[in-house]
């Protein structure tokens, strides 16, 4: 777990609210995102954890509140600089082209160029870095729509990285991946979180929070519940409570008696 030595604010949610048609999905959010911190975002399934996510990314419209990035009203900043200051994993992503994994990438560089103009070298060694990074560079020319599962996710992970934007919001990151692929992207967001980065990702996974995150939030019936140290929102008795279990459901290491 990461201590938490904060610093500037980039993001903040002001009462935000957010539903799928007529049906409310979250409201009365109040957030902060500092700057090198690892935010694990906790709450059962349906609880409006992705809503939340693309809201925040302007992907989603909003119902009430506010968000800002760096003190700037989020809906006023155009869409390429936006590119610049926020990537996105999504939890599920459909190509219908069967783009190679290295254009895939390159989609990243959004925010520098427009998006019929060929990629620089520079661009292009972005993306590799990127691949490289992920430890998937064996798949630079492989079509997108032939890869597995997890395989896709780490290309989405990858491309986020090459976007290089100071603020990541990644929905469950490590889905898809097997365990030492698991391990790996929790030691790469602690990794981001050194080099400055902010990353803002959602998980089922207790222990995922309490490997990198520097503070963990969670979230039921679209309501922010917690907010604080991992190690302390992330107690048996509140995860008995976030995912109302009983005490004999609970898995051993986590039973008070
Ligand atoms: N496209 C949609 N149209 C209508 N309702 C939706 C849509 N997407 C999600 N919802 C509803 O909004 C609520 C919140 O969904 P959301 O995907 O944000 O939850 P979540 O916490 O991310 O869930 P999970 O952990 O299962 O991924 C749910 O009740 C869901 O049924």
């Amino acid at each position: 777990m990461k201590l938490n030595t904060v610093k500037e604010c980039l993001l903040e949610a002001k009462k935000l609210a957010g539903a799928h048609g007529k049906n409310r999905v979250f409201s009365d959010i109040d957030l902060q995102l500092k700057q090198g911190e690892v935010v694990a975002l906790l709450g059962p399934n349906g609880c409006g954890k992705t809503t939340l996510l693309r809201t925040l990314l302007g992907l989603h419209p909003k119902t009430a509140g506010e968000v800002f990035v760096r003190g700037e009203s989020f809906e006023r900043i155009k869409p390429q600089q936006r590119a610049r200051l926020l990537s996105y994993v999504p939890q599920y992503h459909k190509m219908a082209f069967a783009y190679p994994v290295l254009e895939m990438v390159l989609m990243a560089a959004y925010g520098e160029k427009a998006p019929w103009l060929q990629a620089s070298a520079e661009q292009v060694d972005g993306a590799k870095r990127a691949l490289a990074w992920m430890g998937i560079e064996h798949l630079a020319t492989k079509p997108y729509t032939q890869l597995s599962g997890g395989q896709r996710q780490m290309v989405l992970i990858a491309r986020a990285y090459a976007q290089n934007t100071p603020m990541i919001m990644m929905d469950e990151p490590t889905n898809g991946l097997d365990y030492g692929n698991q391990i790996k992207l929790l030691q790469r967001v602690e990794a981001l979180a050194d080099a400055g980065k902010t990353v803002l990702m959602t998980t089922h996974h207790p222990e995922h929070a309490l490997q990198c995150a520097s503070r963990a939030m969670t979230m039921k019936n679209g309501r922010l519940i917690a907010n604080g140290c991992p190690h302390k929102v992330l107690n048996p008795a509140s995860i008995r409570e976030l995912y109302e279990l009983c005490e004999t459901e609970m898995p051993s290491c986590l039973r008070t008696a």
